[in-house]
């Protein structure tokens, strides 16, 4: 096994592995983004990066050295760091550890760091130094499910599932949690898929449900979507281990019945209004639109917007 170094061989031994390359740069207190290392910033070797609201990022993944330091000097350096961090009127410090170095964590709390958030191979810790209360972002608030009320406008008929791990075996539309970077129409069909069989597409998107301290999301808020989907494939094939019963049921059935859950129902109603009325009183549809970042784009829902107000020709 290699020795542990102490404090003063850890500095020695990251001065010599740590350079940034050709693109690192410290432009100044300005609070533009880059790399931050001493003299300007510290006058220890835990470097960060200067974030554009005067925050220190550290990534501990990036100092190959922390192998071999020990929990005792890594506080002692960090205390160092931040004490001057501190004086140099940072605003936040923002710990990322991986999750092998984890026992770094411990001494980072005992200097009033707490946890931000945890993905599955780090977590992030922050520190906040500015005046005041810490105006540093949570993390995601929110857990995201979505639904798909596939209905069949020819045969009036609407999937409905039972849910094999519920006590009540009430209908409710197939559905579940969409997955990171996942689009909320891309769910709907995936989980429908997933658990009934059948395959359908994206029509629009009906209504939104946000309920706070949710025991499904481990106390955390929860956002339910429920989504229009049109069928292309009729045969059910339902997932054993989720549902209990599917099948196609009559849309009024659906919104006169008692065993369902009140957002199924009202939402059976809402359907049962766009198909006698038009789903443009319904939907919200969806459209794809550049982001003002550059390469990205977002998807929009919103009720239909006649053409002229579209283009804004002859609107004034
Ligand atoms: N009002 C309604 O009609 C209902 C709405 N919802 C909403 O649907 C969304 C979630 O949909 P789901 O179908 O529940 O998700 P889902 O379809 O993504 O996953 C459910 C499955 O995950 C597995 N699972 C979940 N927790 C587990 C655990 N602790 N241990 C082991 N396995 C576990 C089980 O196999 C379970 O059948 C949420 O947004 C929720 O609020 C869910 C039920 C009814
Ligand atoms: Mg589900």
């Amino acid at each position: 096994m290699r020795p542990l170094l102490s404090w003063a061989g850890w500095r020695a031994v990251l001065a010599r592995t740590y350079s940034p390359g050709p693109s690192a740069r410290y432009r100044g207190a300005s609070g533009a983004q880059g790399y931050v290392r001493n003299p300007p910033v510290g006058t220890c070797d835990l470097q960060g990066e200067l974030d554009r609201f005067g925050g220190i990022s550290v990534r501990l993944a990036r100092l190959d050295a922390l192998d071999r330091l020990d929990a005792a000097a890594f506080q002692k350096g960090l205390q160092a760091a931040v004490q001057q961090w501190r004086s140099e009127g940072r605003t936040a410090v923002w710990l990322h550890i991986p999750i092998l170095q984890s026992r770094f964590i411990a001494p980072a709390a005992s200097l009033g760091f707490c946890f931000h958030h945890a993905e599955s191979d780090s977590s992030t810790l922050t520190l906040w130094l500015g005046e005041g209360p810490s105006r540093l972002p949570g993390y995601a608030s929110h857990q995201v499910g979505v639904a798909g009320a596939v209905f069949d406008e020819s045969t009036r008929k609407i999937l409905v599932v039972q849910d094999r791990n519920k006590l009540k075996n009430m209908w409710k539309f197939p559905g579940g949690l969409s997955e990171p970077g996942e689009d909320i129409g891309d769910t709907a069909v995936r989980e429908v898929f997933e658990e009934t069989g059948i395959k359908s597409e994206f029509r629009s998107l009906l209504s939104i449900r946000q309920q706070h301290t949710n025991p499904g999301a481990f106390g955390k808020s929860d956002m339910y979507i429920i989504c229009r989907l049109k069928p292309y494939s009729f045969t059910i094939n339902f997932c054993q281990h989720e549902c209990l019963r599917c099948e196609w049921m009559d849309l009024n059935d659906l919104a006169k019945t008692e065993n369902t859950t009140p957002i199924t129902s009202r939402v059976a109603r809402l359907l049962l209004y766009g198909y006698r009325e038009g789903f443009d009183k319904i939907d919200l549809t969806v459209e794809e639109l550049p982001a003002v970042h550059t390469g990205l784009f977002y998807k929009l829902y919103h009720k239909e917007l006649p053409d002229n107000y579209k283009t804004m020709k002859g609107i004034y």
